[in-house]
């Protein structure tokens, strides 16, 4: 183990966390942060020093939860071996390429995701919907971040249509390669703070983590690993830190609809859609020729549009393939 100077704070360990440890615990054991998962081993960050443990819990059952990165470990003070994972704040998962049947894990513990658009033609409410629905699923804040304003006059255009998808999101217009502009992540990405980002290909997502990172950008750091190393490691996954303290995990390969079952999600993002469907006379309306569906109604009326009304029908659509031989496999 090598001494730092780093605080359980500032590594993201919060009440959550600590509600899971009894003071026994505390006596003979010391949580830690996974900072990376390597090919047998994973790096680990606690309380003043950083080192490398074991990948697997001793004990565990085929099924039981090992560690990923962002994950938190309570570590065996004598053995130095983990002992379990904390329960985690949020998980993000996807299908294994390959195999749709597995779960892969990809990052735990995420404070707030970032999900980014462009403002140009490639500005999709549908697309950020989905990610939205995504982000509910995990059970992460999501924040939207809405790149390239240097390149529309119609910013607050760009801001309403996507403020207009839920009460009270969060959306936030920068010029990605500006870092005056980036500045207004700041309160997500301060000490402690762990963040991700979801977005489709060339909206400025590497722009933005390569600012919010200041000089020590990914390029910067994947030159020192081999440096320093004189190899490189095979590092799967790992926690990279920010200029303002914060950490940023990388979510590869997590796509807009990249969901092991999503109905929770869509019915949070389209929580207006779902509440009004609470008065359709048939439990099962469909929505479609029905009497007495509340949301055509609504509709009809103004109150819900359909432009909406045909994304959620699309996602519902979307969720019911996907999560019908999950449903299968567990019976
Ligand atoms: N004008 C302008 N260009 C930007 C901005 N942000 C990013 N770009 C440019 O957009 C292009 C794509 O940016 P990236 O950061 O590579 O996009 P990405 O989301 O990481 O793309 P992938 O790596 O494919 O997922 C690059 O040429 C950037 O220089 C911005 O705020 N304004
Ligand atoms: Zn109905």
């Amino acid at each position: 183990m090598e001494t730092t100077d780093e605080t359980l704070d500032e590594l993201g360990w919060n009440a959550h966390f600590a509600a899971q440890v009894s003071d026994d615990e505390a006596d003979y054991c010391h949580p830690v942060r996974v900072m990376s998962v390597h090919r047998g081993k994973i790096a680990v960050a606690g309380a003043g020093s950083r080192g490398f443990v074991a990948p697997s819990i001793p004990g565990a059952a085929p099924g039981d939860d090992h560690p990923t990165v962002g994950d938190w470990l309570l570590i065996d003070g004598a053995s130095q071996l983990p002992l379990r994972v904390l329960g985690r704040m949020n998980l993000f998962k996807r299908r294994a390429p390959g195999d749709p049947r597995k779960e892969q894990m990809i990052a735990a513990n995420v404070d707030t995701v970032f999900i980014v658009a462009s403002c140009n033609q490639d500005f999709s409410v549908a697309r950020l919907e989905r990610y939205l629905v995504l982000a509910r699923e995990v059970g992460v804040h999501p924040v939207v971040v809405l790149t390239k304003t240097d390149l529309t006059d119609d910013v607050d255009g760009f801001v309403a249509a996507a403020r207009a998808i839920e009460p009270g999101l969060l959306v936030e217009p920068v010029d990605g390669r500006d870092p005056a502009s980036v500045a207004r992540l700041a309160t997500w990405c301060g000490p402690g703070k762990t963040v991700a980002f979801l977005g489709s290909s060339g909206v400025g997502k590497s722009t933005l983590v390569n600012t919010l990172r200041g000089s020590d950008s990914i390029a910067t750091q994947a030159i020192r690993a081999h440096d320093g190393t004189g190899r490189h490691t095979t590092t799967v996954r790992e926690m990279h830190r920010l200029a303002l303290g914060g950490w940023l995990l990388d979510l590869p390969g997590m796509r807009e609809l990249q969901l092991t079952e999503a109905a929770g999600g869509i019915a949070e993002v389209f929580d207006d859609f779902a509440l009004v469907a609470q008065d359709c006379r048939f439990s099962d309306c469909s929505h479609g020729k029905e009497p007495g569906c509340a949301v055509r109604a609504a509709i009809a009326e103004g109150t819900l549009t359909i432009e909406r009304f045909e994304r959620w029908q699309k996602l519902e659509a979307a969720e019911a393939v996907v999560a019908r031989p999950a449903k299968r496999r567990s019976r």
